[in-house]
């Protein structure tokens, strides 16, 4: 039967990136994108972004909702200093094991725990199961109706801190309105827009940054 796009674009990567090396990987992906098949990575350009704020923030403890094929996994945890770890959380089993071997190219699998499951199922379960007390960043990036229950979840399991950041992708394409609504509102938070464009295309799209004020 016919492959299916990540599997096209994991045999992109491994024919294009060099093993060991997270920016080729990255670049073969990108490279994919552009010249062979759209697919919804954060890309270059918000890429670039989330780069700038993972920098600034350093971070000990991340979680990414929403692995996909694990393309800013890997943007994320080159970044991450020794001993940090990002926990990313994928319930499609294909998706899962593409992004998997993705993370093994890049040489980051000991930074990285893809756990195959729902976020709404494992959220309550970071401290048990994980020994996870607060995050210092998450990366929202899975299904768009599920960024605001999801939120609110990791504050009720007090998974958040005074200072932890949130950034979510496609605030404007999908679009994400009650998340934004919500971030923009309470007061507990103090959120930020960053304009950019939906990956790949002159489309509108941006990043939206959220620091949780406790
Ligand atoms: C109109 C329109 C359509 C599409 C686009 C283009 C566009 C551009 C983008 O950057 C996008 O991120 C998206 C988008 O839809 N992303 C959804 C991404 C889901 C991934 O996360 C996984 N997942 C979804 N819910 C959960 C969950 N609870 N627990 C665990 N994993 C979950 C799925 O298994 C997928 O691996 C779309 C732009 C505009
Ligand atoms: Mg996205």
């Amino acid at each position: 039967t016919r492959s299916t796009r990540p599997q096209r674009l994991l045999k992109a990567v491994q024919k294009h990136a060099t093993r060991g090396d997270p920016q080729s990987v990255i670049s073969a992906i990108d490279h994919f994108c552009r010249h062979s098949e759209w697919a919804m990575n954060i890309g270059d350009e918000k890429g670039s972004i989330l780069d700038s704020v993972v920098s600034e923030v350093n971070p000990e403890k991340v979680l990414e909702l929403g692995t996909y094929c694990g393309y800013s996994t890997v943007r994320i945890a080159r970044l991450l200093p020794p001993g940090a770890r990002l926990i990313t959380l994928e319930f499609n089993a294909d998706y899962a094991a593409i992004a998997r071997q993705v993370i093994i190219w890049a040489g980051l699998e000991d930074k990285v725990q893809l756990v195959e499951g729902a976020s709404e199922d494992w959220i309550p379960r970071m401290k048990e199961h994980f020994g996870i007390e607060t995050f210092d960043f998450v990366f929202l990036d899975h299904w768009k109706d599920r960024y605001l229950p999801d939120t609110k979840l990791m504050e009720d399991c007090g998974l958040l801190r005074k200072g932890t950041v949130l950034l979510a992708d496609n605030v404007i394409c999908p679009g994400v309105p009650d998340y934004l609504a919500y971030v923009r509102n309470s007061l507990s938070y103090k959120s930020c827009y960053f304009k950019s464009h939906l990956e790949y295309t002159k489309a509108e799209d941006g990043l939206e940054k959220s620091v949780f004020l406790g």
